[in-house]
């Protein structure tokens, strides 16, 4: 069939290449930040702060203006829209802070979910109205890559096939706007861990879901160079009862991708889920030592799993800066390490570190 009607320009194709290059170069990863005003109102509120725009940008700034050597292991940082044009309390953007880093800027770009009726309260994802327009306006504030992310569970008849199919088709589309507008759609098909299921069971539905999206991405011309996956890893459900090793896990992990996941996929990067700091971390290094074809960059783009150690040594205290700064170097460091195999767990991790960051039914 011929190429008649090419989606990018030649120019367009090498710019959004070099940027998801350069988010996952050498080792590198991403702090999802991007917490929505109501998820971060949950994290605020295990640390008993109150969830005001104050707060929230706070706690942000302290992240954001940790020593410049961040910049080795964070290559990305995805905001929400309201950090995005927020200041230190020098009045500096944080988005020029991030910048100086040599950070690429990063932005959630989905709405929430919308129940698809007749299913088992199954859902879609809301944003693509307007979506042109507001990625143009992102790309002129700095931004050079988005996110979107669809949740599908495992449960009776779950995730059914108009679920799979809806999400792909939602995800592909939001990937296309964004390329056109000049970011890199970070493509994010989260399978949550909610449920007794085991981890050949996680794969099966993730193997499907992700063959689906990659289907889906080349119906709309997507250019996969200029593209990051953020998958979840293949675990058992969060009440399963049977345990799997972080070697195990990998295997699973990484068969899944192997079979659905492009080589010309410049990397992917998954989520932490719910998983304990200490887990994500132990998992991704095994990932990196799995003894089969990695053809693409296996890395990180955390929320929990980064900032749960530093939101609990923070405790809402600009007096905790120094401590909260060190527990967010700390885990950047591990997962920088785990993203190149080399993580050795030494036992110091702090009780944060360890503890489940499950949320039931993480749907937002
Ligand atoms: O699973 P994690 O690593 O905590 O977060 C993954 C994530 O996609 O989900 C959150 C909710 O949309 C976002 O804040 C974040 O980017």
């Amino acid at each position: 069939m011929a190429y008649q009607f090419p989606a990018l320009t030649p120019e367009q194709k090498k710019e959004l290449s070099e940027t998801a290059q350069r988010i996952v170069a050498n080792g590198k990863g991403i702090l999802a930040a991007d917490e929505s005003v109501g998820t971060m109102g949950n994290r605020l509120q295990r640390i008993k702060v109150e969830n005001t725009e104050e707060n929230r940008r706070q706690f942000r700034e302290i992240l954001f203006t940790v020593d410049n050597s961040i910049n080795q292991s964070i290559g990305g940082v995805i905001l929400f829209h309201e950090t995005l044009y927020q200041k230190d309390s020098q009045g500096k953007l944080f988005r020029d802070i991030l910048k100086e880093k040599g950070i690429v800027l990063g932005i959630k770009l989905d709405q929430g979910g919308a129940p698809l009726a007749g299913t088992n309260k199954e859902t879609t994802i809301q944003g693509l109205d307007g979506l042109s327009e507001r990625c143009a306006q992102y790309k002129k504030d700095g931004v050079d890559f988005g996110k979107w992310r669809a949740v599908l569970r495992i449960d009776k008849q779950c995730p059914s096939h108009l679920a799979i199919q809806e999400n792909a088709n939602a995800l592909a589309r939001y990937a296309s706007i964004c390329q056109q507008n000049g970011l890199v759609p970070i493509v994010e098909p989260e399978v949550i861990p909610d449920g007794d299921h085991d981890m050949e069971h996680c794969q099966y539905v993730t193997e499907k879901v992700l063959a689906a999206v990659y289907k889906a991405l080349n119906d709309h011309h997507v250019y996969l160079e200029g593209t990051l996956l953020k998958p979840n890893m293949v675990t058992a459900g969060h009440a399963c009862t049977k345990k799997y090793t972080p070697e195990q896990v990998a295997m699973a992990t990484v068969t899944t991708l192997y079979r659905t996941v492009p080589a010309a996929v410049p990397g992917i990067c998954f989520l932490s889920g719910g998983m304990s700091e200490e887990d994500a971390t132990l998992n991704l290094n095994a990932i990196n030592l799995c003894p089969l074809p990695k053809p693409w960059k296996l890395s990180f783009s955390y929320g929990r799993a980064l900032q749960a150690s530093a939101l609990a040594a923070w405790g809402g205290k600009a007096a905790n800066k120094k401590a909260t700064q060190e527990a967010f170097m700390k885990r950047a460091l591990a997962n920088y390490q785990a993203a190149k195999g080399q993580y050795v767990h030494t036992g110091s991790s702090g009780a944060a570190s360890t503890q489940s960051l499950f949320t039931a039914c993480y749907t937002y």
